[in-house]
């Protein structure tokens, strides 16, 4: 019932159709004559109404959102209704600080201001005091003391988000300092308590290597379970693999029992335990398909499958055949080091066995091949071909039968060519080689870029070849299928195609999916492979329904599934990732689906982007550098104080994986500090002839004489390699203990000395020039640009193990790119062999080919050096007779390219061969050493010093 009422005064009757003003409860109430009554909440004012009394009527100035003014009241009863209106609005102002108290205290004193807190603070708090400091004087007149002490403490002491977090901060720091001193075995670091007391919707803790980020998991679940804010079971703690989450567990006992606290483990699960624990009380089917543990199962059922549908369905098969190799566009590369780079990295072997240069090539062959046409690739010209062209003339492919060549050039319709390639001299080339075949009689076909462009490579071969009369005839499909299983391209094939089911499941890629990104990654014919492994996967996912089985994919698939159609019963309250940098976007889906449905879950990611090392098994390290974005709005803290090792190995690790832009930049402290550079660069030479096996046991007994106890890693890329040094020392007498890890496997562990082998240029080496193929590469996460960005990191996992002394032992005479970096960036390294010098590496950079180098070889006829890249580069450099370096040849006399020597020695311009002093009636002069051969002789004379 309505309290207090206003009605018009008797002149507003002419002027308003107001018939009334009410207060009713906590509204003010206008009625009218005639329409809707309009209705104020009082609580929603911002501030006391105003009163304003005119001759004959009153009008109030209401402090609503669009500031209404009701007017022509009569003066008594607007009054009175006004002094009412302010005193509700008094009580309400009261009730407002009251909760402005309790909201300041629940989500920023007594907790760390989370995100979704802020809203709430907004409105509660920071709108209030925002109100009390435009009407500070009105309210002191109508507020109570306590709330006017409140709001002056609120508008005087600085109180942003930042501001409240950092006074949290400082309160815990203080009451929690001797839990923090005592948790570990070691009082925690003040940016390792940070990351304890920061409790956020979403927190990441970023760190370095071995800055204890398995302390900080396992403080941080301690002290939740001893403030009461979670009980161990609504803690969920999902470690990468088995062994770090036993880790974690045992961790997690000894501390808590260490520091008394009598209570269980929070749930300590990997993601794949998490996804059978919900399967399984979410009662979904769980059977482990065998696939899922036996790789060989896998490759034999796929095997059956792709044999089976290339016997029965042409179109398959053809498919199959054209996608043996990535049809990439050479046109596209922008210069020679891409073309030279996609050469080595890709083999082309074609059906019929030939090693061949590209993908059109690889075409080329692999139709002749199906149509029966025998051939050979790059084999002599038969006839003498004339100075125009360099080295010996051989065409691209033979036909022996019918006695014809067949060029392919990379032209396109307007002659242009590659981007690295000199158009005019190619074009004169072609010209020449014409020529060459009409003054000869000899049968030319050719082929050009262009065909294929046009899709019409085969028809031109075909039509070509018809006109000659070369009979043609198809292979069988069975003979094909022969062809392919015996070449072992079959097998290759499989090979590819499973890695390409892994990237598609562990990504959970869909149909359209897999089609834009081989669009992206600048494969031709990207429908084709799109539709191949469309096939390819359903057939697997049809094979796991017969089997009612499920793979690993899958248990973080339907158990993200579970979650979201609520099979399950979500009691988590906290949940704490390790290794995040590692997290596949299946894995983040599955948590992002327990945090929506979930109540106001807390999520703490810890990792570190320096060792993002898994992207082949789908770890997506954007949703570590762009966690912002693809994750959302978090406290970041930095762990950035080190304890496994010294200063200079963290300074070497940490410039080399900050030469990537796109790592985070960190300022690492170490615990221990030293004076000397702890990272030694060795040769692999043993007596003068490689033997890692040897320098390896060599590096052993060195640490030795020095550390009898102490524990050594061996680590390497290449699991071969280590199994090899392994072998050799099985017999050796140590005192110390051995470890023998991978890189990849080395994650998380720490040695006294590490000793990393396996430093050398090539498809084997480190960094790996063995990239996955364009189209795995295509499905896999997207990655970013930095060339070996994942190698490099990979190198920096295995630098941050050593807690002592990092020995890297490398080839220099294939020399990693990595130990080039290191020696010519002048890293604070020691290096231990001379063979590493910056003057003598460059020595043996190859002059013609990008990133090759000059290896010293011995041949037939004597010793010569030539270049590692050989798929593209066929660099072979004499020896200079003075100081054995290579020697580089110009017209009439090869320079030694040894700073010091710079020997000239004479070399025949006619046909390259050495020039030796001779004597006539008319004195000494240059002779050519072909001089008195019985073939290929060479007569050549010149005036001695020319
Ligand atoms: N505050 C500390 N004081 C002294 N030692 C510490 C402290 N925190 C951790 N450590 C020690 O540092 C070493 C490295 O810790 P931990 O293995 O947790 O590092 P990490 O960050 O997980 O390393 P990585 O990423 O290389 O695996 C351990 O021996 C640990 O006991």
């Amino acid at each position: 019932m309505a309290q207090y009422i206003a009605t018009p005064s008797w002149l507003g009757r002419f002027f308003t159709r107001i018939k009334h003003v009410a207060i009713e409860q906590e509204r003010l109430v206008v009625h009218f004559r005639g329409a809707p009554a309009r209705t104020f909440l009082i609580k929603d004012f911002y501030n006391y109404s105003i009163l304003k009394n005119r001759l004959f009527s009153a009008k109030i100035n209401l402090c609503d959102s669009s500031n209404t003014s009701i007017s022509f009241l009569n003066k008594s009863q607007a009054n009175a209704l006004n002094t009412a209106l302010n005193t509700r609005f008094s009580a309400l102002l009261e009730q407002k600080v009251n909760n402005a108290k309790i909201s300041l205290k629940r989500y920023a004193l007594d907790e760390f201001l989370r995100d979704s807190s802020i809203k709430t603070l907004n409105n509660d708090v920071f709108l209030l005091t925002k109100q009390y400091a435009k009407s500070t004087s009105v309210w002191q007149q109508h507020l109570s003391p306590s709330s006017i002490k409140f709001l002056n403490i609120l508008s005087t002491t600085p109180n942003t988000i930042a501001q409240l977090r950092h006074k949290y901060e400082k309160k815990q720091l203080t009451l929690k300092n001797d839990f923090f001193n005592q948790v570990e075995s070691n009082p925690l670091t003040t940016e390792q308590r940070l990351a304890v007391i920061r409790d956020n919707d979403k927190n990441l803790v970023l760190a370095a290597a071995g800055t204890g980020k398995t302390s900080v998991m396992v403080a941080k679940s301690l002290d939740l379970i001893a403030c009461n804010i979670a009980k161990p079971e609504q803690i969920l703690v999902l470690a990468y693999n088995k062994t770090a989450a036993n880790e974690l567990k045992e961790r997690f006992i000894e501390r808590a029992t260490h520091a008394k606290l009598h209570t269980k483990a929070p749930t300590i699960l990997t993601f794949h335990a998490l996804g059978l624990k919900l399967l399984q009380s979410a009662k979904k089917p769980i059977e482990l398909s065998k696939f899922a543990t036996d790789p060989v199962q896998l490759n034999s059922w796929l095997t059956g499958w792709v044999s089976k549908k290339i016997q029965t369905e042409p179109q398959f098969l053809k498919a199959f055949v054209d996608l043996l190799h990535e049809p990439i566009d050479i046109f596209s590369f922008k210069d020679n080091a891409q073309y030279e780079r996609y050469v080595r990295d890709n083999e082309y072997r074609s059906l019929a066995g030939h090693k061949v240069k590209s993908y059109q090539e690889v075409l080329i062959s692999n139709w002749l091949h199906l149509n029966c046409v025998p051939h050979s690739y790059e084999v002599n010209y038969h006839f003498s071909q004339g100075a125009e062209l360099s080295g010996q003339y051989q065409p691209d492919f033979y036909i022996p039968q019918y006695d014809i060549y067949l060029e392919h050039f990379g032209i396109d319709r307007q002659g242009n060519t590659r981007a690295d390639i000199d158009k005019k001299h190619y074009n004169e080339q072609i010209a020449f080689k014409r020529k060459l075949h009409k003054q000869n009689g000899t049968t030319l076909l050719e082929t050009f870029h262009y065909n294929w462009v046009e899709g019409k490579l085969e028809q031109a071969l075909a039509k070509q070849l018809k006109q000659h009369n070369v009979e043609l005839t198809p292979l069988s499909n069975d003979e094909i299928f022969h062809t392919l299983n015996n070449s072992g391209q079959l097998q290759q094939g499989i090979d590819k195609y499973i890695k390409c089911l892994q990237a598609i499941r562990v990504e959970q890629l869909s149909n359209k999916q897999i089609a834009q990104r081989i669009k992206q990654s600048g494969i031709k014919n990207y429908q084709q492979y799109a539709n191949l492994l469309v096939q390819i996967h359903d057939a697997y996912i049809n094979e796991l329904n017969a089997q009612s089985a499920i793979d690993f994919d899958d248990m973080i698939i339907q158990a993200t599934k579970a979650i979201v159609s609520g099979d399950f019963n979500i009691v988590w309250s906290h949940i704490l990732v390790d290794e995040f940098q590692d997290i596949s976007s299946a894995r983040m889906a599955f948590i992002n689906a327990i945090l929506k449905h979930g109540n106001g879950i807390r999520f703490t990611a810890v990792g570190d982007d320096w060792q993002a090392i898994y992207r082949f098994s789908g770890g997506n390290l954007a949703l570590t550098t762009r966690f912002n974005e693809l994750v959302g709005s978090h406290s970041l803290t930095m762990l950035q104080k080190t304890f496994r090792y010294n200063n200079s190995i963290s300074d070497v690790a940490g410039r080399f994986v900050m030469q990537n832009p796109e790592q985070y930049k960190k300022q690492i402290s170490t615990h221990t500090q030293v004076t000397t550079p702890q990272v030694i660069l060795l040769d692999d030479l043993y007596q003068g002839t490689k033997s890692i096996e040897m320098k390896v046991q060599q590096s052993i007994s060195t640490i030795q004489k020095n550390d009898a106890s102490a524990s050594i890693a061996i680590l390497s890329r290449y699991r071969y390699m280590l199994n090899s040094v392994q072998q050799h020392l099985k017999d050796k007498k140590h005192t110390n203990s051995l470890y023998f890890w991978t890189l990849h496997s080395a994650k998380g562990l720490e040695a006294d000395y590490c000793i990393i082998i396996g430093f050398e240029q090539g498809k084997l080496g480190f960094p790996s020039d063995n990239q996955n193929n364009v189209l795995v590469e295509a499905l896999l996460p997207e990655q970013d640009e930095f060339t070996h960005s994942e190698e490099r990191r990979l190198l920096y996992v295995g630098i941050t193990r050593a807690k002592h002394k990092a020995y890297l032992i490398a080839d220099p005479y294939a020399c990693s790119a990595f130990v080039k970096e290191l020696v010519n960036d002048n890293y604070p390294i020691q290096i231990a062999s001379t063979l590493f010098n910056k003057s003598q590496l460059k020595q043996r950079e190859c002059s013609t080919c990008s990133d090759g180098l000059i290896v010293p070889k011995t041949g037939q006829y004597g010793d010569y050096y030539s270049c590692t890249n050989t798929q593209i580069c066929e660099t072979k450099l004499r020896v200079c007779k003075s100081c054995t370096g290579p020697s580089i040849d110009k017209n009439t006399y090869s320079q030694c390219v040894d700073a010091e020597c710079k020997t000239q020695h004479p070399i025949c311009e006619k046909c390259g061969r050495e020039m030796r002093k001779r004597k006539s009636k008319h004195g000494e002069f240059l002779g050519c050493s072909g001089f008195a051969l019985k073939e290929d002789n060479c007569k050549n004379t010149r005036k001695m010093n020319v």
